[in-house]
């Protein structure tokens, strides 16, 4: 699977066996099947409200750490996806199960979640946009690959909202948006060669370890 840019192919091969681990997580063939535990699910949602108020202002910071129109337009419609679509999906699947978002809101953080959203946020307040975006593609494009992999393969329609609107048009041109955004922020700062540069291996890096952290995310969803 690609066509999310670049930069992201190369990222993603350099942290292989997490990335791995991530799209094809026990928790994500449960989504696939339909054997996910109900119970499991709610519980991730609920967690994942409160990691995507984080990774909100996340992408609010990228708009701050941005050095051009193009670079804040494409951060800021990140920022209003994230709040007015993504939230609104966790908001509406909640309430339909009996959780009030007075509820979702006021869900105790689990370290796991605490751990993740606190790491992304600390690369972009220590760096620049570069290592803000090297924390964040794991989520954005992880989500994107598997949305459209269980689109593809789902076997089951017990998660089938969560998956349409993962594999939609609109989050998949969202994730390509990203790549783009990547690939030029990249370029801009590093030069076209990029990669050859010192400072590559340790935007790989921070890519893979926000990657296994997006495990232990799943790993956290399994036992409510
Ligand atoms: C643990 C976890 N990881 C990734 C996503 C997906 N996601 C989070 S922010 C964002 C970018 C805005 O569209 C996307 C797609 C999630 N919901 N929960």
């Amino acid at each position: 699977m690609n066509g999310y840019g670049k930069a992201f192919a190369l990222m993603r091969d350099a942290a292989q066996g997490p990335w791995r681990d991530y799209t094809r997580h026990a928790f994500v063939e449960g989504l696939k099947d339909g054997t996910l535990p109900r119970a499991a699910f709610l519980h991730y949602l609920r967690q994942d409200y409160v990691f995507l108020i984080h990774f909100s202002r996340a992408w609010a910071l990228a708009v701050v750490k941005s050095e051009t129109h193009a670079e804040m337009l494409a951060a800021s419609r990140t920022v209003n996806g994230l709040i007015s679509e993504e939230m609104q999906l966790h908001i509406g699947i909640c309430e339909a199960a009996g959780i009030s978002q007075d509820e979702l809101f006021a869900t105790p953080e689990r370290p796991e979640n605490l751990a993740y959203t606190r790491y992304v946020l600390e690369a972009g307040y220590s760096g620049d946009l570069l290592d803000l975006l090297a924390a964040l593609a794991p989520c954005v494009m992880g989500y994107g690959e598997i949305g459209t992999r269980l689109a593809a393969e789902a076997t089951s329609d017990t998660y089938r909202d969560w998956i349409n609107a993962y594999s939609s048009s609109e989050y998949q041109e969202a994730c390509q948006a990203v790549g783009e955004l990547l690939d030029s922020a990249l370029t801009r700062r590093l030069g076209a060669d990029f990669r050859t540069t010192p400072r590559w291996d340790r935007l790989c890096q921070t890519f893979r370890t926000a990657t296994e952290l997006e495990v232990n995310f799943w790993q956290m969803g399994l036992t409510p």
